[in-house]
Order: structure tokens, then sequence, then C-alpha cells
């Protein structure tokens, strides 16, 4: 299902959460909405559900229009489904009749999963891997289990648009890596277009086809999950998604001038955007330490922390805090004095 974003804004009385919000999402897309808390992409989920209505600007689904200023399709009357935070289980209900209730109450189920119904169930509990658990009650399951129950109940009418918030931040870390598989596998069986906000770059960029970095109320930047990783537009995407370190300064074609500094650096990947705001990227790992004698620009190292195959470190650079990634053979002490020169990658 094609769903539009069309100049959107949103305001709570005169606090204004959302700004010029244009977003065109393809049928069978995955995409995330990824941003801090409070940068509005909840208020953009809960306005495609239905739940909010934009202050201006169009919602459309499959070309027509749902929501304007003047009028909103409420979220029944929309072939959509939500997955929330907290699971929003009904405590005396078992797993079957969670996945029962859309079945029977939601007017988009079609008329066969509907006649078929004990089939369906059958079919969505295999899918969500609790075959053996159709009687059991929440209170018998555990998080991930309880998660899986409300992904069946959101797919078993066969939505075309699966809306996601923060579905996973419930769950331990461990299960969270286990879960974001079993909802691309979701997405790869149901076909469904699924918009999935989150705040947790890692879980955007293993799942999404394409993440759109929300930031106080206004989309940075829309793209593939290795457009956003290696080439961030805005400072913003790039420090929160990439971690980047930045550099302030000036280009003079691809070199980058320090600022307070005599040093310049080459150009290893700063995107033509970034270029134009005076600004040189580096993420942690585009970062290789050196003897002080090799390179102008030189740090102190302030803290190391080993990570299996790799070391993390902080480095204070004339007073700016700079992380650094390195294999594990490259080991460097507390105290020390390192040169830093940039790499492509
Ligand atoms: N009903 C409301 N009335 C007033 N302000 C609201 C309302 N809903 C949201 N806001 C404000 O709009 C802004 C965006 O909220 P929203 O919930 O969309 O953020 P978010 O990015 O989803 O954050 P989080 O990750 O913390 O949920 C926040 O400043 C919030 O306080």
């Amino acid at each position: 299902m094609s769903t539009n974003v069309v100049d959107v804004t949103k305001k709570f009385g005169d606090f204004q959460a959302l700004y010029d919000i244009n977003l065109a999402i393809e049928d069978g897309e995955f995409i995330a909405i990824l941003g801090p808390s409070g940068c509005g992409k909840t208020t953009l989920l809960r306005m495609l559900a239905g739940f909010e209505s934009p202050t201006s600007g169009t919602i459309e689904i499959n070309n027509t229009a749902v929501a304007d200023a003047s009028f909103s399709v409420p979220p029944e009357k929309r072939d959509v489904s939500m997955v929330f935070q907290g699971f929003a289980l009904w405590p005396h209900m078992t797993v079957a009749d969670h996945i029962k209730f859309p079945l029977r109450y939601d007017q988009f189920a079609a008329y066969e999963l509907k006649q078929n119904m004990s089939q369906r169930v059958g079919d969505v509990l295999e899918i969500i891997n609790l075959q053996d658990k159709g009687e059991a009650y929440p209170h018998e399951l555990s998080g991930g289990q309880k998660q899986r129950v409300s992904l069946g109940r959101a797919i078993a009418t066969e939505p075309q648009l699966l809306l996601m918030d923060e579905p996973l931040s419930a769950l331990d870390a461990e299960l969270r890596i286990e879960m974001r598989r079993e909802i691309q596998r979701l997405h790869q069986i149901t076909g469904a277009t699924i918009v999935y906000v989150t705040h947790d770059q890692g879980e955007a960029l293993a799942m999404a086809d394409r993440i759109v970095v929300m930031n106080k109320g206004r989309i940075e930047q829309v793209g593939t999950p290795e457009d956003i990783f290696y080439r961030p537009e805005t400072e913003f995407v790039a420090t929160f998604v990439s971690k980047a370190n930045i550099f302030r300064g000036w280009w003079e074609g691809d070199a980058f001038h320090v600022a307070d500094s005599s040093v310049v650096l080459a150009n290893v990947g700063t995107t033509d955007a970034l270029k134009a705001s005076g600004i040189y990227a580096l993420r942690p790992d585009q970062i290789e330490l050196t003897d002080v004698a090799l390179n102008d620009l030189t740090a102190e190292v302030l803290t190391r922390q080993f990570q299996g195959k790799e070391y993390h470190y902080s480095l204070n650079l004339n007073g700016q805090t700079i992380l650094v990634q390195r294999p594990f053979t490259d080991v460097y002490e507390v105290g020390e004095r390192v040169g830093l020169r940039a790499v492509a990658g």
C-alpha cells in the first residue's frame, strides 16, 4: 500500500511538533523513522494510523486522501495495524483469542480469513513460532513471546500497512537482536508495508529498506541504511547515526582546514551538503592512530575499552573528545600521545 505524506505540519496548542513533512512510502517497503526522544516520530506514526490529524498538509493512502486539516478517516476505517511498545495484550484472553479478535471485528478482514478462522489462527501461530502456546494467557509468556503475540495480532487480517512504535524497547538487549530477525522474516512473509519507529540506529540500520532520520520535528535525511551511515548530509545525521567526530573549519576544494590550527585534512568521504556547512565528519572507524611524529594532528589517549575484536578509544584533541575504534592489535596506553590520520571508508 503506498502512502504519501504531503507538506504535513502538526501543532499541539502553541507547540509545533512537526514541520514540512514530505514522505512517499512505496508498497511493500520497510521504512524506519529514526530520531531521539521528542523529535515527532510517534506523532507522525499516529497520523498514519488515524489517531492524530495534520494541522496542515495531506496524508494519502493508495493515492486517496485520508486526512487533512478538515477531515480524517478514523483508524478502524483504514487498512492499517499497529504494534505498540508495551505489547498491549489483554490479560483475560489467550494467545489464540488475541489473533481471533481482529479476524472477528476488523472490517478489513477478508471473508475467506473469517470463514477459515481456526486455519488462519494456526497459520499465524506458526508464523510467530508459538504453535504450542495458543491456549496460554499473557502472564504465562516471556517478554519476547508477548511481543510475538502482539505481532501475530497485528498481521492476522493481512493488513497492507503495519505500523510499529518502538516494538522492541521493552525487551532486553539480546532478545531485541533476535526479534529484529523475526520482524524481518515477518516482512518477507507478509509483504506488508512497514513503518517502524525507533530511537535505536542499530535497529533502523539492520532492518529498514530506507531510513527517515528526524530531529526536532523535521526530516533531516531519507535514504538507504548505507546512504545514511556512509553519506550523512547533516551534522545531526552524522553524529546521531554513525557517531561521527565533527571538526570545524573551512573547505578549499577537497582540502579541509581545521579551525585554529595549521592542520589540513584530505576529504575521505564528506558529502557536499556537509562541506557546504563547513564541517568535516569522521566516523570512529575512519581514524587511524599513528606515531606522533607521523601526523600533524595529535591527541592524548583518555580511555581505552576492550570490545573483543576492537578497542574503543576516547582521545583529547585540544579539549575536544574524539572517539576512535581500532582493531585489537592497535594497543595504546592511557596518557600516551598519538597521531590521528583520516582514512576513507
Ligand atoms: N497530545 C499532545 N499534546 C501536546 N504535546 C504533544 C502531544 N503529543 C506529543 N506532543 C509533543 O510533541 C513532541 C513530539 O512527540 P512524539 O511523541 O511524536 O515524539 P517521539 O519522537 O515519538 O518521542 P519518544 O521517542 O519519546 O516517544 C514532544 O515534544 C511531545 O511532548
